[in-house]
C-alpha cells in the first residue's frame, strides 16, 4: 500500500494538472500552431497521402478554433494502410511541426510490446504491492503527453491490433474520459491537451489477397466512418475500404470503434511516390551538404536505380533511407575524398576546405552510381 504522503503529494500533482487543463480550456485559440504552415509542411515531407493531410489539417482547425470537447483528448485518429506508406512518419512531422526539433517530441508505445495480458502493467504502471508500483512507472512519456499551454502532446500508439484487449480496454477508457487512471490507484495522466493517433495494418493481407483473386469484390454496407471518405475513393479504392472495415469490424469491439473520431486509410504507394520518397531524401542530403557548398544532382537512371532497390513489397518505403545511405552516400562519400586529394594535389594545404560550389552528377553505371567529379563551377 502506498503511503499516505506519497498519495497526498500524487493528487495534489494530478488535481495540478487538472486545474491547469481546466484553466486552458476555457480559452480560444491557445495553441501556437498554425494549421496551413502544419499543412505546407506536411505536403513537403510526406509523399502521396494527400487526403489524409486533408483531413489532419481540418481536425487541427476544429482544435484551433477551440471547439473540441474539452472533456476527452483533442482528437483520436487511427491510421490504416500497409506497412512503410507514411504512417508513423506522418505522426512524426506533425510532432516536429508543433514541438520543433526539441523535446518532447512524440510519445511512441509500440502495441506489439503490449500483446500478453501481462504485460498491461507497462502502460498503467504495476498495480499496488507490485514492485515499480510506488513509482508509477509507466511506458507513457508524461511531458510529451501532456504538452503546454500552446502546444498539444502528441501521443502514438504504433501497430493497436497487436495490443491485448485489456490494453485495448484501458484506452477505451482514455478515449471517453481523456484520463488513464495508472495501476497504482495515487494518480492520473491526463490526455485533455493530446493529439492522439493509432496505426495499423489491419486488412492488408486480406486486400492482397481479395486483389490477387480477383479485384471485382462487391461493395457491402457503408458503416458510420465510411460516408465520408465514400465520396472521394474510386470503386477499387471503395473495395479495399470495404475489406480494412469488415477486418476491423472482426477484430475490435464496436464500442472501441465507435470512441475513434476519424479512420484514415493510407494509400499503397505508387512507382511514382517512390520516386519522389527517394527525391525527397536527395533535398535533405542536399541541405545537409549546402553548409559545406557541395550539391548533388542525379541523372534520372540514379533515381530509378534508389527507388527499385530501396522498395520491398513486404515493407513499403520503409528501406530507401537505408539504400539511399549505402548506395548513394558511399560513393558520395569517397567522391568528395577524391575531390579534397585534388584540391589538395593543385596545392592547397592539407586540411583546407572543399571547393565551393561544386556540384557532382551521379548516374547508374551497371549497377552502381558513379560520380562526375568534375565542378559545375570553375
Ligand atoms: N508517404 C511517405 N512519404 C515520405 N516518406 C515515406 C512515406 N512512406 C514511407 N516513407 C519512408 O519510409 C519510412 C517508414 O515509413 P513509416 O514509418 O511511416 O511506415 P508506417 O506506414 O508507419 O509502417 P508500419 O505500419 O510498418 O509502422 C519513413 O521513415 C520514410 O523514410
Amino acid at each position: 500500500m502506498p503511503y499516505i504522503n506519497d498519495v497526498l503529494a500524487d493528487n495534489s500533482q494530478s488535481n495540478q494538472l487538472a486545474r491547469e487543463v481546466a484553466s486552458l480550456s476555457g480559452l480560444r485559440s491557445r495553441f501556437a500552431f498554425d494549421p496551413e504552415q502544419i499543412r505546407i509542411e506536411l505536403e513537403k515531407h510526406i509523399v502521396g497521402q494527400q487526403a489524409v493531410i486533408d483531413a489532419l489539417c481540418q481536425q487541427l482547425k476544429v482544435i484551433k478554433a477551440g471547439l473540441h470537447d474539452s472533456q476527452r483528448p483533442l482528437c483520436v485518429l487511427l491510421f490504416i494502410g500497409d506497412t512503410g506508406v507514411g504512417k508513423t512518419e506522418l505522426v512524426r512531422t506533425l510532432a516536429r511541426c508543433i514541438h520543433g526539433d526539441n523535446n518532447p517530441g512524440f510519445c511512441r508505445i509500440d502495441m506489439n510490446t503490449l500483446s500478453q495480458s501481462h504485460y498491461s502493467a507497462a502502460i498503467t504502471g504495476a498495480p499496488p504491492g507490485y514492485v515499480g508500483s510506488k513509482e508509477n512507472l509507466t511506458l507513457l512519456n508524461e511531458d510529451a503527453i501532456t504538452g503546454s499551454s500552446s502546444r498539444p502532446g502528441v501521443v502514438l500508439f504504433d501497430e493497436i491490433e497487436k495490443a491485448d484487449t485489456a490494453v485495448v480496454r484501458s484506452l477505451m477508457n482514455v478515449f471517453d474520459s481523456g484520463k488513464l487512471r495508472l495501476a497504482s490507484g495515487t494518480r492520473e495522466l491526463s490526455f485533455c491537451n493530446s493529439l492522439v493517433f493509432m496505426t495499423s495494418n489491419i486488412g492488408s493481407k486480406q486486400w492482397a489477397q481479395t486483389a490477387r483473386h480477383s479485384g471485382s469484390r462487391g461493395i457491402r454496407q457503408w458503416q458510420q466512418w465510411l460516408p465520408s471518405l465514400q465520396s472521394r475513393l474510386t470503386g477499387r479504392q471503395r473495395s479495399r475500404a470495404t475489406v480494412i472495415e469488415e477486418a476491423m469490424h472482426s477484430h475490435f469491439d464496436p464500442e472501441f470503434i465507435n470512441r475513434i473520431d476519424r479512420i484514415e486509410l493510407f494509400e499503397p504507394l505508387t512507382s511514382a511516390h517512390l520516386t519522389a520518397i527517394v527525391e525527397l531524401e536527395l533535398r535533405q542530403l542536399n541541405q545537409r551538404l549546402r553548409r559545406q557548398g557541395v550539391q548533388v544532382e542525379l541523372h534520372p537512371s540514379a533515381l530509378d536505380y534508389l527507388r527499385d532497390q530501396g522498395f520491398d513489397p513486404l515493407f513499403g518505403a520503409r528501406s530507401i533511407k537505408r539504400k539511399v545511405r549505402d548506395l548513394l552516400m558511399v560513393p558520395l562519400a569517397e567522391a568528395l575524398l577524391s575531390a579534397d586529394r585534388l584540391q589538395a594535389d593543385k596545392g592547397s594545404e592539407a586540411g583546407a576546405s572543399r571547393v565551393a560550389g561544386i556540384t557532382l552528377h551521379g548516374r547508374n553505371v551497371d549497377g552502381k552510381i558513379e560520380f562526375d567529379l568534375k565542378p559545375a563551377k570553375e
